[in-house]
């Protein structure tokens, strides 16, 4: 039995963050209303619940899948020390191990160069990872048919132009495990500091509280509930940069699991998509409703694949310390 069954209970006192739900059985692309909603979403918090239930026979092997990372991810993470130190993160350009689990979509679908497969246990799971891939990309090539639909954009100018699964892309699973800590009962321990994501759209399952988000315009982090059978997608900052600012990308941060949760591990499973390598990080044309450029405002010139790599290594200093936040800033901007 899969352990979303035995989960001690979200508790009901904490400050929730509004997120909408989005139907996926509609589906988005044609349900015009549904994709109101999305864009309304993605211009407000950034965050939504996309729920994947009554939708085709695809989300429900999405949603087994996923099952099927939860169970593997303790295993994932309990391999000796040698074997991890052998695909350390920060020998292999963010892909590999450490405190977070990261797995190149390139190299499962052997598209690099020189795909770094991992340990025997990602091996073994290789037809796994690689359908849990293509069910991600095709869930968030319906979002940015969404989106591109409500910016106005025609086919030729579309985000999905930008996101082919066929192409070099920092796309990635990240697999994350915090074990329980033996320290004091209810003390906020971070998991993750505050950060917004680097890519495009973040498709994430976790099972536990912890997660937290900055809604726009307030001080008060609010907690992010698992919801069953819904995913939680977020906006990262090259939709951002994209839509010169229409589109948010939300500041969130994971702390201790809340109430008799903190007594479990917690694991998340996300789907981080992001623009195709050689793509320019700038305002798109083709959409009357992106701002234009500001009289002085000039653009940087960088590739997705050159700012992913600067975020990460900035990332790489500071990540687990809140106080160094500013240093790895993104596109975010705090409470504004
Ligand atoms: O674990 C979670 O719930 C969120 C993880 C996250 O924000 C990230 O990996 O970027
Ligand atoms: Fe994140």
């Amino acid at each position: 039995m899969s352990q979303s069954n035995e989960l001690p209970p979200f508790p009901e006192n904490l400050l929730i963050a509004p997120l909408r739900v989005i139907s996926y059985a509609k589906p988005v692309a044609v349900d015009l209303e549904e994709e109101i909603k999305l864009f309304q979403a993605s211009k407000g918090l950034g965050f939504f619940y996309l729920d994947l239930q009554h939708a085709s026979k695809k989300e429900e092997t999405l949603l087994s899948d996923v099952d099927r990372l939860f169970d593997m991810a303790p295993r994932f993470f309990a391999i000796s020390q040698e074997e991890k130190e052998k695909y350390d993160l920060t020998k292999n350009n963010g892909h590999g191990y450490k405190t977070l689990g990261q797995i190149s979509k390139d190299d499962i679908l052997s598209q690099s160069p020189h795909p770094i497969f991992g340990p025997a246990i990602l091996q073994n799971h290789h037809s796994l990872l690689r359908r849990y891939i293509e069910s991600a990309q095709s869930v968030h090539t319906v979002i940015l048919q969404g989106l591109s639909n409500q910016l106005g954009l025609s086919p030729e100018h579309s985000l999905i132009n930008l996101h082919r699964i066929s192409q070099p892309s920092g796309d990635q699973i990240r697999i994350t495990y915090a074990p329980t800590s033996s320290s004091t009962p209810g003390e906020q321990r971070m998991k993750l500091g505050e950060h917004t994501d680097f890519g495009s759209l973040s498709l994430l399952f976790n099972r536990l509280g912890g997660l937290q988000v900055l809604p726009p315009g307030q001080t008060a982090w609010h907690y992010v509930r698992p919801m069953k059978g819904h995913a939680i997608v977020n906006l990262g900052d090259a939709m951002v940069k994209f839509t010169n600012g229409l589109l948010r990308s939300n500041i969130h941060r994971v702390v201790s699991p809340p109430g008799s949760q903190a007594s479990l591990p917690r694991v998340s499973i996300v789907y981080f998509m992001r623009p195709d390598d050689d793509t320019e990080l700038k305002r798109l044309e083709g959409s009357e409703l992106i701002p234009a450029l500001a009289q002085n405002q000039v653009e940087e010139v960088i590739t997705a694949k050159d700012w992913i790599q600067r975020r990460f290594v900035m990332r790489m200093k500071g990540f687990f310390s809140p106080e160094t936040w500013t240093q790895t800033l993104g596109t975010e901007a705090r409470a504004s």
